[in-house]
């Protein structure tokens, strides 16, 4: 298979892929300008990963106009295990959507309690607002917004509203751990590359409309299927659509019922989905050239799946 070529974790629409060099312990970015035979560097700047820049031209200056400023922000310095190399990351802050237990929530907010994920979980959305998620997240103090509004009910934010909301607590992510609605265009617009879904199958499989909760397994059973599994992927307009970051893999047996298959699955989407936010805080996301996301491995930096 031919070689592809890599781009970092921005949501840059530029014309050409941008290429790390990993000399420099900051984000450096080298970027080839499209009619332009010198090579622009960026050093020390780090770009939030939903910041996008016009491509239109390419400033002779040591920096880009982009539609968000660039800005330096202060960064709490974590260490890359085994290649010491202090790498500074500033702590991400994460909004999670839920709509029912939350047991995906649970395990990615012990993991930022932990340090295993550089984040902080800033505030839980839901539909649902006494869910098993929102009672939890209020028991850890963790501020609840429910969205969309609820029918004949005058609690919940507008669209408009959620994304200010988003915007005033900085959130650099977005999960969504069993939510149950559509997000609208307006929040997947607002938030490029940054809105991610866990789904209890092995996507495009078993997916969209209609599929959730136990309907998924119940669907992989009666297919006869003998693998099923977690898949974490981009969010777009659609349900399930999006670009697909991870997955794992889990038996579907002889004797399984939608039940039991559902336990092992979730057991699988709590290791995924916490190895997925790590990466996403440690900015370990690659764009192939093809569009595929691919995620580098923290031990071996020349290692992506
Ligand atoms: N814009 C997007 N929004 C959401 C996505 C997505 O990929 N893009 N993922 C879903 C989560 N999901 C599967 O992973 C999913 C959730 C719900 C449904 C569904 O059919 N819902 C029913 C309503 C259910 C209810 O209100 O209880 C429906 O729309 O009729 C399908 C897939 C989250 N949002
Ligand atoms: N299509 C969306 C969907 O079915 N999501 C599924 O809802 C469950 C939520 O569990 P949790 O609330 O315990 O995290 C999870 O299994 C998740 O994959």
């Amino acid at each position: 298979m031919e070689t592809q070529n890599l781009s970092f974790g921005l949501s840059s629409t530029l014309p050409t892929s941008p290429i790390q060099n990993q000399k420099n312990p900051f984000f450096q970015i080298l970027l080839k300008p499209p009619s332009s035979s010198n090579i622009l560097t960026l050093k020390g700047v780090f770009l939030k990963p939903h910041v996008s820049f016009s491509p239109k031209s390419f400033p002779s200056k040591e920096f880009f106009q982009c539609r968000n400023c660039l800005q330096r922000i202060e960064r709490e310095a974590i260490t890359v295990p085994d290649s010491g190399v202090s790498k500074e990351l500033r702590k991400k802050k994460l909004a999670v959507f839920v709509s029912g237990g939350g047991s995906n929530f649970r395990s990615i907010y012990e993991a930022t309690l932990e340090g295993t994920v550089h984040g902080e979980v800033a505030v839980l959305v839901t539909n649902k607002k006494d869910c098993g998620g929102a009672k939890y997240a209020r028991e850890q103090g963790i501020p609840v917004i429910v969205f969309p509004k609820a029918k004949n009910s005058s609690e919940g934010l507008s669209e408009e509203d959620l994304v200010g909301s988003l915007r005033a607590y900085n959130i650099d992510f977005i999960l969504l751990a069993g939510y149950l609605k559509l997000i609208p265009t307006e929040l997947v617009q607002a938030f490029p590359r940054s809105i991610f879904n866990i789904h209890p199958s092995l996507l495009p499989s078993f997916g969209g409309k209609g599929y959730y909760g136990i309907k998924v397994h119940k669907a992989v059973i009666a297919s006869g299927a003998r693998y099923s599994g977690p898949t974490i992927h981009y969010v777009d307009e659609h349900y399930d659509t999006g670009r697909i970051l991870a997955q794992g893999v889990v038996p579907v047996l002889a004797n399984d019922t939608a039940e039991t298959l559902a336990a092992r699955v979730l057991q699988e989407e709590h290791k995924l989905y916490v190895e997925v936010a790590a990466a996403l805080c440690e900015e370990r996301i690659v764009w192939r050239e093809d569009g595929v996301p691919l995620i580098q491995s923290k031990e071996d930096p020349n290692h992506y799946k």
